[in-house]
């Protein structure tokens, strides 16, 4: 390393300007101005580390590598940040990515530095020295080249170290809602790479044809001419090879892009969206985006390569000996091709529209299917089957009509058109072999492409369809998100909780739900005051649920203001106002998800977790009778649950439901009918509780 040590570690205090100057560097962020750093010596919490990312406009994501991942994380992970400790103080390498084999680091003056991957796996390895120099010591007796000794010292160290954990650093994405060109990355010029190659493999094709069509044309082939056909031949394998690896590279780059952004978009609707649209629809999107990945990747490919073969073949046609009618003949079969792909087009809409439709109605069924068991007729269970599938066939008729034509129409009759223009030129009989040579290897690439095109078109139509079923999650991306404008160091709530006063203030929130004529909360006003412990009662459909959707933030109310110490969403964000106020929703709107117990009680906080937290769920379980059941799994906390798992009781779920919801550690504690399910003894026991750890609560109960 040319650079010192101390030049190349960042200290904690200036974490916000490293990230800064990455993120600008990688051209994700913006700049955040005046960030007060974290507490001296001290490792900032992940909340203080989430909320800096949301300054800077940046996506932060912790990771926690073991040594033996080590470089493949110094390899992949950049931009990222990693944690180097010395006598306990924190500071951190800041990886901008690598180049010819070398790590290219930020230095503390803001400059590149290329240093080798060994100098940074040292310094990340200072906390086990006593592990290095034991190492060390063992290989001081031993006679060997200094190669075999490096080997032998790197293989021991991951031998001793593999499993060592390292200290949490941070990995730098752009935000789903970054420009498209940040987001694209490196797609643009792999296109470009696939299209040159693509055009010089082309060029390699046809001046093979062009060699064997000639010589087989002359009927004789000289020797070095068949060198010649060798050579050019030989040119395509590494062509070839560049093609495929970056078309690999296109579709995994692609591909991804498209599942981030789908997911993004997923998480911005609302829970009343989600529900409007319910869960057979939503399971098609997922096929559909399944679809759409595959084709978009496919037909974008494929669209590159059809453009490329159709102008080449069209410049060959003209030089040959069918000259320009043969190209004119290729240009209208190009606009058939477009026509044929229109009509496809509405069919494959009816089509996917009707197998959407399918999926829907199955999925609705299977999640009724023990409702249906228990209280439909026998002879009702497959009304409206027959009439469904049907319709289903007679569209997949029509399809398959139209792709038939698609493929055969446009490869047969441009072979058959193309020979039919060459006809006056044989049998006047004044075309040369060249010539004639040269048009065989155009109408050989149009062939080629019209393959490509008619397949493209398929895949492009199907594309389209699907994509309109997951348009509108692509658009959800670009929703605004409530940013949270609270000072940095209020992150987390600390500040917050010694404030005094009311926790939460509402005046004249108004709330109607859109489907409905009339308002289900009006002109509601009330305050709850720190350490309040609330009961709210009122008749079935009288507006609670809804009221606590409207605190937790999931709904906004459209008239009156609700405020939390003394400020209001937009304040907060979006974020910053869940993390302080949480409900356990009704038990029939709650779920225990595929995972193990800890995971489902620790689901509102990091994962993986940290030992208190698990220490502090376990004692949760203990105080809200839980242990009994932990005791009986025979991985206790560990234990899968959900669908597939082991399964929970009504009763047990509802305490892990409550559990969950304490853990998380809020201001504001609400509970949605938690305790409905339990004995009174239980409940005793979950009451008490509840009142022991939520620092304010509001219970919602019938009367
Ligand atoms: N998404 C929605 N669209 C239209 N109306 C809705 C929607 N959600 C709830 N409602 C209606 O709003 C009213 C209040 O519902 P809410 O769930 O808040 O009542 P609740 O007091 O919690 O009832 P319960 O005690 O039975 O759970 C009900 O009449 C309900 O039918």
């Amino acid at each position: 390393m040319t650079r010192s040590n101390s030049d190349l570690l960042w200290p904690v205090e200036r974490l916000p300007d490293a990230l800064e100057q990455l993120a600008q560097r990688q051209g994700y962020g913006r700049a955040a101005g005046e960030i007060a750093p974290p507490a001296a010596a001290v490792e900032p919490s992940r909340v203080w580390m989430f909320a800096l990312g949301d300054r800077l406009g940046v996506e932060l994501e912790p990771i926690t590598p073991l040594y033996c991942e080590l470089p493949d994380v110094l390899e992949r992970a950049a931009p990222c940040i990693l944690q180097v400790r010395r006598d306990g103080v924190p500071s951190y390498l800041v990886l901008l990515g690598t180049r010819r084999g070398k790590l290219r680091l930020l230095a503390r003056d803001a400059t590149a530095v290329s240093v080798p991957t060994k100098s940074a796996l040292a310094l990340l390895r200072e906390e086990q020295e006593a592990t290095v120099a034991e190492v060390d010591q063992l290989l001081g007796g031993v006679e060997m080249s200094p190669r075999a000794r490096a080997h032998a010292r790197s293989q021991m160290l991951l031998q001793r170290l593999g499993q060592a954990q390292l200290r949490t650093g941070w990995i730098m994405r752009p935000r789903r809602t970054a420009s498209r060109r940040t987001l694209l990355g490196d797609i643009p010029s792999l296109v470009v790479g696939i299209l040159v190659s693509h055009t010089l493999l082309s060029l390699v094709l046809a001046a093979s044809f062009w060699l064997l069509g000639r010589a087989a044309l002359q009927a004789h082939l000289e020797t070095g001419w068949f060198l010649g056909w060798i050579a050019v031949i030989a040119c395509a394998i590494p062509l070839r090879m560049l093609e495929v690896w970056w078309q690999g590279v296109f579709s995994i780059r692609l591909g991804t892009l498209l599942k981030q952004q789908l997911l993004a978009g997923t998480l911005k609707l609302t829970p009343d969206e989600v529900r409007l649209d319910g869960i057979g629809r939503h399971f098609g999107r997922v096929a559909e985006a399944e679809v759409v990945e595959q084709l978009a990747v496919g037909g974008a490919l494929l669209a590159v390569l059809s453009v490329v073969d159709l102008v080449l073949a069209g410049v060959i046609l003209v030089l040959g000996a069918g000259g320009w009618l043969q190209a004119i003949v290729l240009v209208l079969l190009v606009v058939v091709a477009f026509v044929l792909a229109r009509r496809h087009y509405g069919v494959q809409r009816a089509w996917s529209g009707a197998r959407v439709e399918i999926t829907h109605d199955l999925l609705e069924r299977m999640l009724g299917h023990r409702t249906r068991l228990a209280q439909l007729p026998l002879e009702r269970w497959h009304d409206g089957e027959d009439v469904r599938l049907s319709s289903y066939s007679e569209i997949s008729k029509v399809m398959d009509r139209r792709t038939m034509q698609l493929t055969a129409l446009l490869r047969d009759g441009w072979l058959v058109l193309a020979l039919l223009t060459l006809l006056p030129t044989f049998s006047s009989g004044t075309a040369n072999a060249s010539a004639l040579a040269v048009a065989v290897g155009g109408i050989l690439l149009a062939l080629r492409a019209f393959d490509e095109v008619s397949v493209f078109f398929q895949q492009v139509s199907q594309a389209a369809v699907s994509f309109e079923q997951i348009r509108d999650l692509l658009l959800a991306v670009g929703r605004p998100e409530l940013e949270s404008k609270v000072p940095l160091e209020m992150e987390g709530g600390k500040p917050t909780d010694a404030a005094g006063g009311n926790l939460i203030e509402a005046r004249g929130v108004t709330f109607r739900h859109d489907a409905r004529t009339r308002p289900v909360l009006e002109n509601c006003s009330f305050q709850i005051a720190q350490g309040d412990r609330i009961l709210l009662e009122g008749p079935s459909g009288g507006g609670k649920s809804t009221l606590v959707s409207l605190l937790t933030g999931m709904r906004t109310p459209q008239g009156g203001v609700m405020l939390l110490h003394a400020l209001d969403r937009a304040t907060f964000g979006s974020s910053g106002w869940r993390k302080r106020i949480t409900a356990a929703p009704q038990f029939h709107e709650n779920h225990v998800l595929s995972g193990s117990f800890a995971y489902n009680l620790l689901l509102g906080r990091e994962w993986p977790t940290s030992p208190e937290l698990r220490t502090k769920a376990a004692a949760l379980c203990k105080e809200l009778g839980l242990d009994e059941l932990v005791a009986k799994m025979p991985a206790g906390l560990e234990e899968m649950i959900g669908e597939t798992g082991w399964q929970l009781s009504h009763g047990e779920k509802s305490r892990l439901y409550i559990a969950r919801t304490l853990l998380q550690g809020v201001e504001l504690v609400i509970l949605d009918e938690s305790f409905a399910s339990l004995d009174p003894e239980t409940m005793r026991v979950a009451q008490r509780c509840v009142l022991n750890h939520a620092k304010a609560l509001v219970v919602v109960s019938h009367p």
